[in-house]
């Protein structure tokens, strides 16, 4: 034990990291590393602070608004560990100096990032450098943690991840029956019929057949006529949208033989006449000075978010706003996006889906959560973040001692099962199929497909049966297949391959598939006129790749409670026995011998909430909370 201590703390020292982004995971990352001993750490953040991190990005205060998160967390961690190096980078990782040689300088990368394409960027580079990255990501109370080891476990990119959530056009257009419907079609439809770019393609007014007889004047009504009174224009849109829609909506029977019928909304049944006057009235102080301040809701005297608005209040919010983006913010109308953090668009989208809502018998909700559901945001909690930050440590110090058995993917769960909060899992092999393109070099000129196919894709990528394409065209297919074609498949690559502009030095991606295996990858073909024929008697040099270790190396199948797994999920799983759950490759079906407890703990997520997973500010990505998705989820 000693010894092992001794050891971990010169490896800690002697260790430079990296981490990229200093947001909610990155503060609790710095201040985690600074306190576990780590004497050099780089970090790259590319933002600047805003009032909104301050609830949970401890390291900075009211006064740092506006500076760059890297620089700033640097310093705030230096004043209780002013010995040690923290280089701050306030830069996009994405920028070319972030390159191979940069990421080779470090023993670990450790990323605290909220997007996917920065994931998958700081990835590859760990892969080309050959430097070990450990990934994370929190959404609410969920988060994990993942450990990634080229050849030696899977890269970030290994399984696909899940599709970000889209609605049927259909349901979002006409049968709405959740807020959420109700939020996509005012924001993404009807806020950017009104507000945003009139030429963008918009469905706003997909309904039933007939209403095409309607639609030649459809986009009239939209418009706003030069001079028309603004209060007239609104109650115009109201009209049209919640009622005269609905309406038209409800005389195809069809649709609502199944399903609850909407009530037409008309602005006179909902409003008084003379709203006009009482608008005459309102606040100007809070709706005078333009820009993201302009708020209807002040404008309104309402203050409270969290107050549900009856539909009389919704359709006054509603002509209250469209009134201040035509008179306080003309200058935009016609380029607006919906932005969460627009007051003015969030309480416009808030009180049109709220209206739609009423119509279609769906509960009615608050402007925060409408902002949130708008905005896909799961409201972060920074206990989340600490821990995450904890087993990111963990993580980065097991693999500065090689100690590969003990490697874990940790899942933080909402709810505890069998006790536990933190579900640790052996991690998945790397992935044959595995979609970052291998990158194959090759003399275009004298090599033969057949030799590809024998050479790289069966001898190296181990499939038996591929099947290659580029483009759209099959170069090759595995089979009994004619002499001829034999003949075919032998000049194939020299044919297909001198075709294009040759030498080909920019990548020509084929794309192999082994349907036997399920197996697929992408090869990137760059041409290189001369080998060294010790070294490289093939000819060829495929890179990106490092061939998988072999299956019967993870003797100990078992996760949660044995003796490998972290300090802290030990802690959180004490009093438990045994676990039987095992993994068998990451190819194969994971395997679960009993009704296992995760599926209790995915059924009792569902149970609370979807499980929501967000990738990128702009996918929300929601997993059905059933064992497989529980299974397969990963940030
Ligand atoms: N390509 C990138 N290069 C450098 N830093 C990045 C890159 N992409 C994201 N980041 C940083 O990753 C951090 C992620 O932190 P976090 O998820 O807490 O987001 P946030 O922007 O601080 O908060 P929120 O989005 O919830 O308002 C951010 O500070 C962001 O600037
Ligand atoms: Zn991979």
């Amino acid at each position: 034990m000693a010894s092992s201590h001794s050891h971990s703390i010169a490896d800690i020292k002697g260790a430079k990291v990296l981490m990229v982004g200093a947001g909610g995971i990155g503060c609790e990352l710095l201040k985690t590393l600074a306190l576990s001993g780590f004497r050099d750490i780089h970090i790259i953040d590319m933002d600047t602070i805003e009032v909104s991190n301050l609830n949970r990005q401890f390291l900075f205060r009211q006064s740092h608004v506006g500076q760059s998160k890297a620089k700033v967390a640097r310093d705030a961690v230096l004043k209780f560990r002013p010995d040690i190096s923290i280089t701050s980078y306030h830069a996009n990782v994405k920028d070319p100096d972030f390159n191979v040689d940069f990421f080779k300088q470090f023993s670990v990368v450790l990323n605290g990032l909220d997007n996917l394409d920065a994931r998958r960027h700081v990835n590859r580079l760990c892969l080309a450098a050959d430097v070990p990255l450990v990934e994370s990501g929190t959404t609410g109370f969920l988060g994990q943690v993942t450990v990634h080891v080229k050849g030696k476990t899977e890269c970030y990119e290994c399984q696909p991840k899940p599709a970000p959530k889209t609605y049927p056009v259909c349901t979002i257009t006409s049968t709405p029956s959740k807020f959420v419907h109700c939020i996509v079609w005012a924001k993404d439809l009807l806020f950017a019929k009104l507000l945003g770019d009139k030429n963008q393609e918009n469905d706003l007014n997909v309904r039933s057949s007939d209403a095409a007889s309607s639609s030649e004047n459809v986009d009239d009504v939209f418009e706003r006529r030069k001079d028309e009174d603004i209060e007239q224009y609104g109650r115009k849109i109201f009209d049209h949208v919640f009622g005269y829609n609905i309406e038209l909506a409800l005389s195809n029977e069809e649709t609502w033989k199944n399903r609850y019928r909407p009530k037409p909304i008309y602005s006179k049944d909902v409003l008084s006449e003379e709203l006009a006057p009482q608008n005459g009235n309102v606040d100007e102080n809070h709706a005078s000075d333009g820009g993201l301040s302009v708020s209807a809701m002040a404008s309104l005297g309402m203050k409270n978010p969290q107050d549900i608005w009856s539909v009389n209040e919704s359709s006054r919010i509603f002509l209250e706003a469209l009134r201040l983006f035509f008179t306080k913010r003309e200058k935009e109308v016609g380029n607006l996006c919906f932005d969460k953090d627009d007051q003015l668009a969030v309480e416009f989208v808030t009180a049109a889906a709220n209206i739609r809502a009423a119509s279609f018998g769906i509960p009615l909700h608050n402007l925060f959560e409408a902002k949130g559901i708008a905005g896909n945001i799961v409201h972060a909690v920074a206990t989340t973040n600490a821990v995450i930050a904890g087993l990111i440590v963990i993580e980065a110090i097991k693999v500065l001692r090689n100690d590969i058995k003990s490697y874990r993917m940790t899942y933080c769960l909402e709810h505890p099962s069998r006790n536990m909060l933190l579900m640790p899992v052996e991690p998945f092999e790397p992935n044959k199929s595995c979609y970052t393109p291998l990158s194959l070099e090759i003399n275009t000129n004298r090599s033969k497909l057949k030799d590809l196919v024998e050479k790289i894709v069966k001898a190296k990528l181990g499939m038996s049966l591929p099947l290659i394409m580029n483009a759209s065209s099959l170069l090759y297919e595995a089979g009994d297949v004619e002499d001829d074609m034999v003949a075919i498949y032998e000049a194939n690559l020299e044919k297909v391959l001198a075709e294009l502009p040759s030498p080909v030095t920019g990548g020509t991606m084929l794309t192999i598939e082994d349907y036997q295996q399920e197996l697929k990858c992408n090869i990137n073909i760059n041409h290189r006129e001369e080998f060294d024929e010790e070294k490289e008697p093939d000819g060829m040099v495929l890179s990106g790749w490092t061939q998988p270790v072999s299956a019967p190396e993870n003797k100990d199948k078992s996760i949660g409670n044995g003796a490998s797994t972290s300090d802290a999920t030990i802690a959180a799983a004490e009093s438990e026995k045994d676990d039987d759950i095992g993994i068998v490759s990451p190819l194969k079906k994971r395997k679960l011998p009993d009704d296992s407890d995760i599926s209790k703990a995915a059924a009792e997520t569902k149970n609370h909430k979807q499980l929501q997973v967000i990738d990128d500010e702009d996918d929300l990505v929601v997993l059905e909370g059933n064992l497989d998705g529980f299974k397969k989820r990963r940030l």
